[in-house]
């Protein structure tokens, strides 16, 4: 069979790991594809600089719509990244009959029903394995490998520069901004570091695993998003001492009413897997009913691990290819006649609707009853204390200090009713600060 040929839009950090990989792997590719996969044809703007990347013998443009006009062009990458162009080029791409191959979670998760709908219709593939957790396979394990499961719930920490950020926080002392400015230099970071740092990349990501673990559409736009850049150090040092640390997570589950989908910073007991996932390392458990509890960890970022992924799915193309379109693997991991009449219409609930436990922090007056005030005003909304620690306040504000730290981990809660009860404590003249909340997830 003659080789599959391959057009590469983009070739900066995640490009020129797949072209670099799939030149050294060669050989063992194609016995895996069974057919060869060339790459014949690259576009970047830096022309100069993708010909120093690919050599004299693959044809490089400075026009990505070169590569979608050539005929012999059976699959197209794209590792532009962001909303924009990229959009434009890969719904041009299925409209010319190509698969996709993209590493791109922004682009799928605000746009893909429209992509995936438009593919469909094409009869042609979307592969995206790189855009979640890189080079860990985890689209394939949700997809394929667990199949069978009714999934109960993902959590996942799904953004490497940010674990990167809160490791080096809590076991040096680093500031925020030094450990940030050393992961963009380490090219874990997107372009735009506010969306790593704010949780959006975050949510991109759990925003598609949502979508293939339930078999809704993917909604970006419901996801609850909250990044790192308001945690203190102090909160960092009181979980570890409560036996917790402090990690970004990505969050999908099955609950009564709907499909909770959110990512905030969350204290996990220490002594779990992944609360141990250090650096800008990536790590998913995912929970099926019948499989129980697994855990998929692995490098998230970088030019070859992603690398790894997006050449999977060439490799997945290429053994497709000529197959039924009705009888490829779906995008989303369900199939029927078109992609409407496989969602599910479960809807994501709101962020008042999630139950979860609390880390609570309040800064208060060092006084006595204040700390019946505030178990008081938890006691009346129902919400149930699972521990209380005070800080010394000599510690808290040096010597003589007349402030002190009360920090409070609850049992679980509805969050509307925490929005109600941090409003009425917050209000107390006793407490001096703006409370500090994080979610707390026991993840058993
Ligand atoms: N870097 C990672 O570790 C990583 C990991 C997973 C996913 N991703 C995703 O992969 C994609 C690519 O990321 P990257 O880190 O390789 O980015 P990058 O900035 O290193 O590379 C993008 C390349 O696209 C080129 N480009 C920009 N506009 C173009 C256009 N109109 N036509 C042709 N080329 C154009 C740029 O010149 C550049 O060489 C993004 O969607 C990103 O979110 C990256
Ligand atoms: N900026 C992302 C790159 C991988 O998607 C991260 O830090 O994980
Ligand atoms: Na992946």
């Amino acid at each position: 069979m003659k080789p599959i040929q391959v057009g590469l839009l983009g070739i900066g950090t995640v490009g020129s790991g797949v072209f670099n990989v799939l030149a050294r792997n060669q050989d063992e590719i194609s016995r895996r594809a069974g057919r060869g996969i060339e790459i014949t044809m690259v576009a970047d703007l830096d022309v100069e600089r993708a010909k120093a990347v690919v050599g004299a013998d693959i044809q490089v443009v400075n026009d990505a719509r070169a590569i979608i006009a050539n005929p012999d062009i059976d699959i197209v990458i794209e590792l532009i990244g962001g909303y924009g162009i990229a959009r434009a080029l890969v719904l041009e791409a299925i409209a010319a009959g190509k698969h996709v191959v993209t590493a791109n979670k922004a682009l799928l998760a605000v746009h893909g029903t429209e992509i995936f709908a438009a593919a469909s219709a094409k009869g042609v593939m979307v592969a995206f394995e790189a855009a979640v957790a890189g080079g860990i396979p985890i689209i394939k394990a949700l997809r394929e490998g667990l199949t069978a499961n009714r999934i109960q719930w993902i959590a996942g920490i799904i953004n490497g520069t940010t674990n990167f950020i809160l490791s080096e926080m809590r076991s040096k002392g680093l500031d925020f901004d030094v450990v940030l400015r050393e992961a963009q230099r380490l090219g874990y970071a997107e372009a735009d570091p506010t969306f790593d740092i704010e949780g959006v990349d975050a949510a991109h990501k759990v925003t598609l695993m949502s979508a293939i673990a339930f078999g809704i559409p993917v909604q970006f736009d419901k996801a609850y998003v909250e990044g790192i850049t308001k945690l203190g150090a102090a909160d960092i040092k009181y979980a570890e001492q409560l036996g917790y640390r402090i990690k970004l997570l990505g969050i999908t589950k099955r609950a009564d009413k709907g499909i909770e989908l959110r990512v905030h910073p969350s204290l996990v007991p220490s002594k779990r897997l992944i609360a141990n996932v250090e650096g800008a390392m990536n790590a998913v458990v995912v929970q099926g009913d019948a499989v129980g509890t697994t855990l998929y960890y692995g490098k998230g970022a970088g030019s070859e691990p992603t690398a790894s992924a997006v050449i999977a799915d060439l490799v997945d193309i290429a053994r497709l290819h000529t197959a039924d379109p009705e009888h490829r693997v779906p995008h989303l991991a369900f199939q029927a006649n078109t992609l409407a009449d496989a969602m599910d219409t479960l809807p994501v609930l709101p962020m008042s609707e999630v139950v979860t436990s609390y880390y609570l922090r309040l800064r208060v007056a060092d006084q006595a009853g204040v700390l019946a005030k505030v178990t008081g005003l938890l006691a009346e909304a129902g919400v149930s204390i699972d521990a209380v620690l005070q800080r010394e306040a000599d510690e808290v504000g040096g010597e003589g200090s007349t402030q002190t730290d009360l920090i409070i981990l609850t049992h679980d809660t509805r969050e509307g009713t925490m929005d109600a009860v941090i409003a009425q404590m917050q209000a107390l003249p006793t407490v001096l600060a703006p409370i500090t909340r994080i979610r707390k997830e026991e993840l058993n």
